[in-house]
């Protein structure tokens, strides 16, 4: 079922892009512009085919303004972009009614009891689902949106919004935790990306990873689906074993029960005759009960080696259990693995918005619950386009994990930094004394700008200005933000360098 929906949302994807194809060959008759040249070329068929159509349309244009037809071209893909959307909420409501079925089986199976605690939390996750590549798909769709304005922008801003959009595929690279074929491919990419990609290849790229998300899922679904059936398996089995085991140990109970009641008896009877009989007819009494009890021994030894090869049977289920319990603590380390990645940022190696969002929510219920008090900062790297310009992106990206670097060892164990976006990063002081609120601050000011930065042989101050608050009496998170944003604004437009707090 899963399958063929995935196929589904594949094949739709697929047909728009053919309707997408379609437009531009039709227009393509009308252009009366030469093809120019691309390198690379390692695009799958259909996108492999749309791209071309582009590198015709878009890479050498001939005036520098867009012209009738590419906008016309652009509103076109735009409403066919419009259209992707609908079919995708239709499908995603399709996929939602899969989802829940699974989440269904997972909670049943988590209500077994003979689960293990590690597969239960398994389990758990795959009860809450994964709804991060959806909106990993929106995000590129919006990429290739942007990548399709970038390849007829003109003007001067084009080469800084070429950068941003590198830096948002990168980043949704690295957000991605696929493995196998998929994981190869976006490897790939993200090389490519950082190797300064023409423009014109941005769209085809955004198209790929599109293919590449929705071919990771599938194969997600596939492990997960995969995992589910196994593990079913294996605990029907190990629920059989139990029930055989179960009732054979009951079994065995009884009949110790009654082989010890039948040997109780056959003595007490010994012992009435001992008293009661003369000599002759006791011998053959005692005889006849001997043979009893003797009969009763041999039925008890059967019965031992019954329990031997119900020990070595419960042996065998402990050591299925046991490897149970590894494979799914093995899944749950991944899990894990894949979780913390969703909140890292993958140049500076730092907590990312994500990552951000989420230690907000708990540090602001903390300061609601505790009133303890809690700074919100926001540093921003002053003139950092210069750096850019003047050294190159790379060297800006060397920068930025510099400071990274730097603004996490001035700061406290809980303290937390986080990169806001482009070159801002936010930090939250909990805990903070706020007369002395300024001297932390400070402090990293400070130690930004002794960075010891070399571009090119040659020394470079880089400094930050700041804008910092404390939560007040009826703050939220957003009121809170906007009070440090304008702070910072404030700090900027005082001359940078400096920190103003509101
Ligand atoms: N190298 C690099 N540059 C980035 C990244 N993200 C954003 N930038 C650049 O950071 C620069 C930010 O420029 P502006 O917003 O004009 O700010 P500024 O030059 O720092 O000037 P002020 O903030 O006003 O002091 C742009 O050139 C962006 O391209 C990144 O990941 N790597």
């Amino acid at each position: 079922m899963d399958n063929i929906d995935n196929n589904k949302m594949l094949m739709e994807l697929a047909s728009v892009i053919d309707r997408l194809e379609a437009i531009l060959g039709g227009l393509q008759q009308q252009e009366q512009q030469s093809p120019a040249s691309l390198s690379g070329g390692t695009f799958s068929e259909p996108a492999g085919r749309l791209i071309s159509h582009w590198q015709k349309l878009f890479v050498v244009p001939s005036e520098p303004e867009a012209s009738p037809v590419q906008s016309r071209l652009l509103t076109e893909l735009e409403q066919q972009l419009a259209r992707l959307r609908q079919g995708h909420t239709r499908l995603s409501g399709a996929q939602q009614l899969n989802g829940n079925k699974l989440q269904q089986v997972a909670a049943q199976l988590q209500q077994s009891p003979f689960i293990p605690a590690e597969t239960q939390a398994r389990l758990a996750k795959l009860k809450h689902g994964n709804e991060g590549h959806e909106k990993k798909l929106w995000r590129l769709l919006d990429c290739y949106q942007t990548a399709l304005h970038l390849c007829t922008e003109q003007h001067s801003q084009h080469q800084e919004h070429y950068h941003e959009l590198c830096s948002r595929l990168q980043q949704l690279i690295a957000e991605f935790n696929f493995a196998g074929e998929v994981a190869i491919e976006l490897d790939k990419i993200q090389r490519q990306l950082s190797r300064q990609t023409e423009t014109a290849q941005l769209p085809g790229i955004c198209l790929r990873l599109i293919e590449l998300t929705i071919e990771g899922c599938r194969c997600e679904r596939k492990n997960s689906t995969l995992f589910l059936t196994k593990l079913h398996s294996n605990l029907g089995e190990m629920q059989h074993h139990f029930a055989i085991s179960l009732s054979e140990g009951q079994a065995l109970f009884d009949a110790r029960t009654h082989h010890g009641q039948h040997i109780a008896g056959e003595l007490r009877a010994i012992g009435e005759h001992l008293v009661s009989q003369d000599s002759e007819h006791l011998k053959e009494e005692i005889e006849l009960r001997m043979r009893g009890i003797s009969h009763i021994l041999v039925q008890h030894e059967r019965l031992q080696e019954r329990e031997q090869s119900l020990l070595k049977r419960m042996n065998e289920m402990d050591q299925q259990i046991q490897s149970l319990k590894s494979e799914t603590v093995h899944f749950r380390q991944q899990l894990r693995a894949q979780n913390e990645k969703l909140f890292i940022d993958s140049l500076t190696q730092i907590h990312n918005r994500a990552g951000m969002d989420a230690r907000l929510e708990i540090e602001y219920r903390r300061w609601l619950r505790y009133q303890a008090p809690l700074c919100i900062a926001l540093i921003d790297i002053d003139y950092f386009k210069e750096i850019n310009d003047k050294y190159g992106h790379l060297a800006g990206d060397k920068a930025l994990r510099l400071i990274a670097r730097t603004i996490q060892q001035s700061l406290r164990e809980s303290d937390f930094v986080a990169r806001f976006g482009g070159e801002e990063f936010i930090v939250l002081l909990n805990n903070i004394d706020p007369a002395h609120l300024k001297v932390p601050l400070e402090k990293l000011r400070e130690q930004i700008k002794n960075i010891p930065f070399r571009f090119k042989e040659e020394r470079v101050t880089i400094t930050a200005s700041i804008g910092a608050t404390l939560f007040r009496q009826g703050d939220s998170i957003t009121s809170a933000l906007e009070r440090t944003d304008q702070a910072l604004y404030r700090a900027k437009h005082a001359g940078r360098d400096q920190i103003v707090m509101d």
